[in-house]
């Protein structure tokens, strides 16, 4: 790729650019980035081999220089080296915080902020207003996570914490997805050419001290043991088993959302609030959470792995320390794994079994091998239980003159994709 000029005019479509250049060069390709290379693979057969048969080589981080803020990358699991103290957070993820029975007992926490997202939808309903659907869902999702975390609301509209909350959230993700030529050319890191590790830097200290606040308050209040949040849980490991689990390592944990219509109303009475347990008997709505996945996956190119050995893939030598991508969002859309790739088209996930747990290569939001995303489980009642809500309870039609033809599908590449417009759409109930 030619340099400088480049490497900012992608900032906007990196996944999009990388998928063109695999029509011609195939699905595994070698770039240099500035001084870096980078290997990025683009077909399911290929992601098996980076995420499964070669999961060990590749299960490092290249952490982009922004993580470094605040040292950041020292604590955070995401950024870790595959090290005991790594393993140490992922065992707690795993058998302490995401677990069936943890998150089974903490629901009702969930079910209350839905609660909540609906009586505002109510209110927009009766005064036939539309709503920004993207704004909705982003406060919903903090205050699920919060709640989950620690029974509190962290994206309340009103108070000017949760503003406050909700701005540094939005910079971090910013920032992250940014091209940084500080990445591609090392020799820039000490000159933070764009400012992005000085924001990052500010951001983190922030949110610090909000969680800080929080975590002084648990331990200060004598109720450790009282909550079925994951704070609970995640203080109680660090008493009880004197593990190395200590403060930096808690924020960083923390720092980190027609036929279904008809399935819906047979499945769950009308009126009658949508559970988490409902979504295992919802397979239609299951199809579609994984079609927008397939189609719009929130991390397009995962989280960058870093080669830690020179690793032979089907014939091709990957560097030491080479950069290590792939590209999900060019295999939700090759021709040669799915029919009619660009169609949205749920039903293509009725009566079969693709599913996103890391197995099936042709379909990974959440990645797969070691570094799948601990937090899916979560993410998966999030998802499922808000659209359902949102579909069960009303009807919605787009705000006047502006047909489904007008509405922008455009993407905002960033640490996450996003819409570039956010969706508005006026409640109806019938
Ligand atoms: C729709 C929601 C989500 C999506 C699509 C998603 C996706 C991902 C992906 C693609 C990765 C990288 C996996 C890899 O390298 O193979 C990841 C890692 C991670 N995710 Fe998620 N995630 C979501 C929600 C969450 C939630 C709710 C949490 C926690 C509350 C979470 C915590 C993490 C952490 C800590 C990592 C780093 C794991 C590691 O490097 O060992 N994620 N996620």
């Amino acid at each position: 790729l030619p340099v400088v000029g480049n490497l900012l005019k992608i900032d906007k479509n990196l996944h999009r650019s990388f998928a063109e250049l695999a029509k011609t060069y195939g699905p595994l390709m070698s770039l240099k980035l500035g001084t870096k290379t980078a290997i990025i693979v683009s077909s399911p057969s290929m992601a098996k081999q980076v995420l499964q048969k070669h999961d060990q080589s590749f299960s490092s981080r290249t952490v982009p220089d922004a993580a470094h803020a605040l040292n950041n990358h020292k604590f955070s699991v995401a950024w870790l080296p595959p090290s005991s103290q790594w393993r140490n957070l992922r065992r707690i993820c795993n058998s302490q915080m995401f677990t069936t029975s943890r998150l089974d007992a903490n629901q009702a926490l969930r079910h209350n902020k839905v609660k909540e997202l609906v009586t505002y939808i109510d209110k927009k309903c009766r005064m036939g207003q539309a709503i920004d659907i993207g704004q909705a869902v982003f406060s919903t999702t903090l205050n699920l996570i919060s709640n989950t975390m620690f029974s509190i609301d962290l994206a309340h509209l009103n108070s000017e914490t949760a503003q406050e909350f909700k701005f540094l959230v939005r910079g971090v993700l910013e920032e992250a997805g940014r091209s940084n030529l500080s990445d591609y050319f090392p020799v820039l890191k000490f000159v933070d050419p764009q400012g992005v590790r000085q924001r990052m830097t500010i951001y983190f200290e922030k949110l610090d001290k909000i969680f800080g606040g929080i975590i002084n308050q648990r331990l200060e209040s004598n109720k450790l043991g009282t909550s079925d949040d994951l704070l609970d849980k995640l203080l109680q490991c660090t008493q009880e088993d004197n593990s190395e689990l200590i403060r930096p390592h808690v924020n960083a944990l923390l720092r980190r959302a027609g036929c279904l219509n008809l399935e819906l109303k047979q499945a769950i009475e009308k009126d009658k609030p949508v559970e988490e347990s409902d979504i295992a008997r919802l397979p239609y709505l299951q199809a579609i959470v994984k079609e927008t996945f397939r189609l719009h996956p929130p991390a397009p190119l995962l989280i960058p792995r870093r080669a830690e050995t020179e690793t032979d893939v089907c014939g091709f030598t990957v560097p030491k320390n080479a950069l290590v991508m792939v590209n999900i969002w060019a295999i939700g859309q090759d021709p040669d794994t799915w029919a009619s790739p660009t169609l949205f088209n749920p039903d293509r996930f009725l009566g079969c079994d693709i599913n996103f747990r890391g197995y099936d290569f042709e379909l990974t939001p959440f990645g797969a091998g070691k570094r799948i995303c601990p937090g899916l489980p979560l993410a998966y009642r999030m998802v499922h239980l808000m659209l359902a809500s949102l579909i069960h309870l009303y009807d919605w039609k787009l705000e006047d003159g502006i047909k489904p033809e007008d509405v922008n599908m455009e993407e905002k590449f960033g640490i996450t994709l996003q819409k570039a417009e956010s969706l508005r759409a006026i409640p109806i109930q019938d």
